[in-house]
């Protein structure tokens, strides 16, 4: 079967003919499991990274994969969002499977989630859609934001908080360079013009990058990443490094050196969306080796 219900009815898992897998939890819609094959590999290899203590029973945001951060980005900062947590309620709500699979042929298998909060959460008339396709070296995510209202416009934040399974202390990412960002680590977030061609995350970072090119590259020594964004025009940069990491209870012990988070988003304002359209926003990521990085 392509598209089978995980354990206790948790979530679904995707498989393609090729080998390729990847599972997504009910909570948050979030993508807790992708694996592939690239060049020769003889057995799928995990892309994501999932912290050992990560929470998977819905009882805080997974610390890992791919969490759904909407309708804001970060703390609340507007009124109507004071009484919600960090990144909003997407990644923590119960999102729904009506059981059909979108698409399922040679080019990959397709599902989509909804979600539609309620009155407690929000006053405005909002209805999500997450659509993932698992390709045989890809894996696509997209966040489709509705405004079902008649009058009100809906502003909004969204990003996709990637977890990428990367060696951090040898990574760089390209696509960056000459982009202006808030450095979140420093006090006052002051904005900076990048310098570096390519980013690395030696150092506990928290940058949100405006602006960019919807195109970036992470490589390490044997291999890398390509992230390719729609909708998105921000993209967050993030890893704790060890300083930071010991503020998180859920992260494992030296974890912060199997992951970097590359993350997608529109954050730097809010998007308007007028009402009775709906907004796209996504990204596709496909895997390479070190000997295959013009992908
Ligand atoms: O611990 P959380 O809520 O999952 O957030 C993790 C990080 O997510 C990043 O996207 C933010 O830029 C960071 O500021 C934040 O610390």
């Amino acid at each position: 079967m392509p598209v089978e219900t995980l354990t206790q009815n948790k979530g679904i898992r995707l498989t393609h003919p090729k080998g390729a897998s990847a599972e997504v939890l009910f909570y948050g819609a979030t993508v807790i499991s992708w694996k592939s094959k690239v060049d020769g590999d003889s057995e799928p290899v995990e892309r994501l990274f999932v912290t050992s203590k990560a929470f998977l029973d819905g009882s805080k945001a997974v610390r890992g994969g791919i969490p759904v951060v909407f309708p804001f980005f970060g703390a609340p900062t507007r009124p109507e969002h004071s009484k919600l947590p960090q990144h909003g309620y997407a990644r923590t709500a119960t999102w729904t499977w009506d059981g059909q699979t979108v698409m399922d042929n040679d080019a990959g298998v397709s599902v989509k989630l909804t979600y539609k909060p309620d009155a407690s959460l929000t006053e405005d008339d909002v209805e999500l859609a997450y659509v993932m396709t698992l390709a045989e070296h890809q894996l696509s995510t997209n966040l489709h934001v509705k405004n079902a209202s008649s009058t009100k416009p809906l502003a909004f934040q969204a990003l996709l908080h990637t977890y990428i399974r990367a060696p951090s202390k040898s990574i760089h990412i390209s696509g960056l360079s000459q982009l202006n960002y808030i450095d979140k680590t420093q006090s006052g977030a002051p904005r900076i013009l990048e310098q570096r061609a390519t980013v690395d995350v030696l150092k506990f970072t928290d940058f949100v990058y405006e602006d960019g090119p919807q195109e970036y590259k992470i490589t390490w020594p044997d291999g890398g990443m390509n992230i390719k964004a729609i909708g998105f025009k921000d993209v967050v940069v993030w890893n704790p490094n060890a300083e930071a990491s010991a503020k998180l209870s859920d992260m494992e012990e030296g974890g912060w050196e199997k992951f970097v988070c590359v993350e997608p988003g529109y954050v730097k304002e809010f998007f308007d969306l007028v009402p009775g359209q709906t907004w796209i926003g996504g990204q596709t990521l496909t895997p390479f080796k070190a000997s295959n990085s013009q992908l």
